[in-house]
């Protein structure tokens, strides 16, 4: 089995053996992989590379999101606005204000290659310290969600949704109080959960089930992906508008309760499909 960050990969129900690697975004392993594929065209490659690599950028990491059309659905699933700055610093808040985006920002590295600095991410209140930021950078409009935000957790046909804790509301005050740009920590590994809070229902209450199913198929297609997950969060104040701020491949399934049976109903439903689909001799 190949778990680090790509793919697993069956060959005639056997699994490979584990190879360890420090990095999520491994350039050497997406070659092994790769060459792996070419010389073995018997093996099944769950998760293409060149499909998770798609999930490296923050630009086109959301793009199938923003081409969704969910409107049949219990609900609308957004990509907060947002625009890419490649080079000049100086050039950020031009960028912004053509781009029409509204203050407060996030400011996240444009690439996502398992460093931490790559999750190095700052709050912007004001237009002009934006150019003491780094490009290449997305700058995204901050969507006030309440403090909670949804992982969604993708294992096939499976869908798994928990609650954590998030970046409180920036009000129209502090905004007008505040200038600078701050660097938040990182809320994802720190933050425990919020499953067992007492939240406020018009918040803590999850997405409906037939949105994220319906929301799930589509990107599972899409994306070419089958193990990924979803962080979605709901803007303050409504109860059915969603945006998608980011999508990991391969996270860390501990974090869902019952992931062992998660997955191993998945490998199992895998190898079985692939017995049946085999010719009888
Ligand atoms: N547009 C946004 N509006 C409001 N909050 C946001 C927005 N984008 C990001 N955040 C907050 O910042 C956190 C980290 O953002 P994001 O997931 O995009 O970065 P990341 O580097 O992948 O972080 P992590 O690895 O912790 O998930 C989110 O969990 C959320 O709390
Ligand atoms: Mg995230």
């Amino acid at each position: 089995m190949y778990t680090h960050g790509y793919s697993f990969l069956l060959s005639s129900g056997l699994y490979l053996p584990h190879l360890k690697c420090p990095s999520l975004s491994c350039l050497f392993c997406y070659f092994v992989l790769k060459d792996y594929q070419q010389k073995h065209p018997e093996v099944v490659v769950l998760d293409p590379p060149d499909a998770i690599e798609n999930l490296h950028n923050r630009q086109s990491m959301l793009q199938d999101v923003a081409d969704l059309d969910l409107s049949d659905c219990q609900g609308k699933v957004c990509v907060p606005r947002q625009t890419v700055v490649n080079k000049d610093p100086l050039s950020i808040p031009h960028e912004v204000m053509k781009a029409g985006l509204k203050l407060p920002l996030v400011a996240k590295p444009l690439v996502v290659d398992g460093t931490a600095k790559s999750h190095e991410l700052f709050l912007a209140y004001d237009e002009f310290s934006l150019s003491e930021l780094e490009p290449p950078l997305v700058l995204q409009e901050f969507v006030n969600h309440g403090g909670v935000l949804f992982k969604i957790y993708i294992v096939g046909e499976a869908i798994k949704v928990v609650r954590r804790f998030s970046l409180p509301n920036i009000s129209k005050r502090e905004l007008a109080k505040v200038a600078g740009v701050f660097r938040f920590p990182r809320v994802s590994s720190a933050a425990a959960s919020a499953d067992d809070a007492d939240l406020d229902p018009s918040v803590g209450e999850l997405p409906p089930r037939s949105l994220l199913e319906r929301l799930a198929r589509e990107l599972r297609l899409r994306l070419g992906l089958q193990l990924f997950n979803i962080d979605m969060i709901r803007e303050h104040g409504t109860k059915d508008v969603f945006y998608v701020i980011d999508i990991n491949y391969f996270p860390g399934y501990g974090k869902i309760p019952d992931y062992e049976h998660t997955f191993t109903d998945f490998l199992v439903g895998l190898v079985q499909s692939k017995y049946r689909k085999r010719p009888t001799t």
